[in-house]
């Protein structure tokens, strides 16, 4: 309940156009309610052949209430589906901000299908919530309490019987659709995210599917989860159609007893036979409002249900505020100092981090070496803060990295990770998502000097760069951090793709291109590291040795004999 309390509030700065529904909503049911009672009254009194001044006067009311109800009806529509629209959009960014303040690791508990569902389905779930639970009840009460005031005036017997129709359409029956409803599963949203993960894992594997002969066994698991679906959705129609058919046979039983009643009171002299078409049309019409009720117990739960799994995302105590102070904007490239630094994936013991002091002085060029899982892109990621340390400090300069403006950062930093994404498109925009604007002459230069020559600007790029080879996604990406405006690079890996004089070409234009600014390289292959103002030397999430090249070779230790095991490799 407290998280559908919250969308709702997330929903109400939509007051304006809320308030103008439920008015011209309001409005409508009167009208409609009054529409049906002048025309009883006018068959009745046109029976009793009255002066054509009363008749031209009562067709003209007709017409008039027409009109308005027409009108408001329309007014009704449109300021409630405008308000409908917007809240979708208000929570899908709302959403959507929340999301992106989360720490990475969180994030990634989620299977991304699961995620799409959520994003998309049960947002979209939540747009029943005003429409189909909100809004009826209110729309129901007015317009009976109008038409119980309007009726009292001719006959209190009608009045009590319409009452009566209120509770158990309104009220009674819907409790009892509430209370079955409870006890169903309802576990229509969580077969849908089933079908979303199902489908998006099947699209991301086909082609490892499909070589080890297992595109069968999940096209089944794909058919089981799409067959469980519909059948909930199916059986989610069924149950709608069975209580709106219940309620509405119960708004008939109401109208028949009102016309039996109306019938007597008039034979019994008790209620003037003018007014008998009057009472049995506007019960006719009176219950088209009480009957959305039947359905609300429905709706409401599918709300509070996409509610609960979208707040269960968002709700982390670990969401990030967005810091606006501006720290983080280096006119100079900065210094990174890490003191005592340790980290531990959450909900994990092992430390894969352990307590390490480092200092990457400003301007200058470091590579971290090491073994694989010793820690290296860990360090690369906690730089970015992409995770938070979970002992020690980072600073860039003097500045606690937790104080600096993660914006900011980013915006400067240049970054290569191991998998870069690529977007379907072009080179060119593939290029231009990190700089304002490149003339396609600069951009065939940069071409060139990434070693990418063979495209051209307008070369297409499939969906995750499916079209381009490993190597080629490397020096695009390179390419991608040079073209971006920083003076931090944070390169995971950038070449391990790359034959060894294409990657020293790479590291000579990273080089030339990053004189002054501070440059911290990832790379478990150790050639081409010379010209590094130091090199660090990683294992099991420790720092085994610090220096650069000539006084790590000559010292004999860790990194010679890294060295030497990758010179035997290459000769053997
Ligand atoms: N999301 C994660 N959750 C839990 N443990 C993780 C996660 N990502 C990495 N690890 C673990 O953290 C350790 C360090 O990983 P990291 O990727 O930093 O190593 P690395 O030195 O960069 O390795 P490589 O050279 O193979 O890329 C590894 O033991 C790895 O299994």
């Amino acid at each position: 309940m407290k998280e559908l309390i919250r969308i709702v509030s997330i929903m109400l700065k939509e007051k304006r156009d809320v308030l103008l529904s439920i008015i011209f909503g309001s409005i409508a049911g009167l009208t409609a309610v009054g529409l049906f009672a002048a025309n009883g009254y006018l068959i009745s009194q046109a029976a009793l052949t009255p002066p054509l001044y009363i008749l031209i006067g009562m067709v003209a009311v007709v017409k008039l209430g027409s009109l308005l109800r027409a009108t408001s009806r329309y007014g009704e529509r449109y300021y409630s589906h405008r308000a409908t629209f917007t809240m979708l959009s208000d929570l899908r960014v709302h959403f959507f901000e929340k999301l992106e303040k989360m720490p990475l690791p969180d994030i990634q508990r989620y299977r991304s299908g699961d995620l799409l569902s959520r994003i998309v389905g049960d947002v979209e779930s939540l747009q029943n919530f005003f429409l189909r639970v909100l809004y009826p009840p209110i729309i129901m009460v007015t317009v009976f309490i109008g038409t119980i005031m309007f009726v009292s005036f001719y006959t209190v017997e009608i009045v009590i019987i319409l009452i009566i129709g209120l509770m158990l359409t309104g009220f009674l029956i819907p409790a009892w659709f509430a209370i079955k409803q409870r006890k169903l599963s309802g576990e229509i949203l969580n077969t849908r995210a089933n079908f979303s993960t199902e489908t998006t894992e099947w699209f991301k594997g086909y082609r490892d599917l499909k070589i080890h002969r297992q595109l069968l066994e999940k096209e089944q698991q794909l058919i089981s989860a799409s067959d469980a679906y519909i059948e909930q959705q199916e059986n989610l129609g069924k149950r709608s159609n069975i209580n709106h058919s219940i309620n509405l046979a119960v708004s008939f039983l109401i109208f028949w007893t009102v016309v039996a009643v109306s019938g007597y009171l008039v034979a019994s002299g008790q209620l003037d036979g003018l007014f008998f078409a009057m009472v049995v049309m506007i019960s006719l019409t009176l219950f088209d409002h009480s009957t959305p009720m039947a359905t609300l117990p429905i709706y409401y739960e599918e709300s509070e249900r996409a509610a609960i799994r979208l707040e269960s995302v968002i709700d982390s105590p670990k969401i990030k505020s967005k810091k606006q102070r501006g720290e983080g904007n280096f006119k100079n490239p900065p210094s990174i100092t890490l003191e005592h630094v340790s980290f531990s994936f959450p909900g994990e013991s092992r430390e894969v981090i352990k307590d390490i002091n480092l200092h990457f002085p400003s301007g200058s060029k470091t590579a971290i070496v090491g073994p694989s899982g010793s820690g290296k892109s860990t360090v690369l990621n906690l730089l970015l803060q992409l995770h938070d340390v979970t002992k020690g400090t980072i600073k860039y300069e003097d500045i606690n990295l937790k104080d600096l403006d993660q914006e900011q950062l980013w915006k400067q930093a240049k970054v290569v990770l191991q998998e870069n994404h690529f977007f379907a498109g072009t080179i060119r925009d593939n290029l231009l998502l990190e700089a304002d604007f490149m003339t396609d002459e600069e951009i065939k230069q940069l071409l060139f000097d990434v070693q990418l020559s063979q495209f051209t600007p307008s070369t297409e790029v499939f969906e995750n760069g499916e079209n381009l080879s490993g190597g080629e996604k490397q020096r695009l990406a390179m390419a991608r951090a040079i073209v971006k405006k920083g003076n931090i690079w944070l390169l995971d890996e950038p070449t391990s793709s790359l034959d060894s004089w294409t990657a020293n070409r790479i590291y000579n234009e990273l080089y030339r291109r990053a004189t002054n600014d501070t440059v911290i390289l990832v790379s478990h292959q150790l050639a081409g590291l010379e010209k590094m103002d130091q090199i660090v030397v990683m294992d099991q999430g420790k720092i085994v040795e610090v220096g650069n090249y000539e006084a790590l070779m000559e010292k004999k230790g860790y990194f010679y004999k890294l060295k030497k095991i990758e010179e035997n490799i290459i000769s053997s």
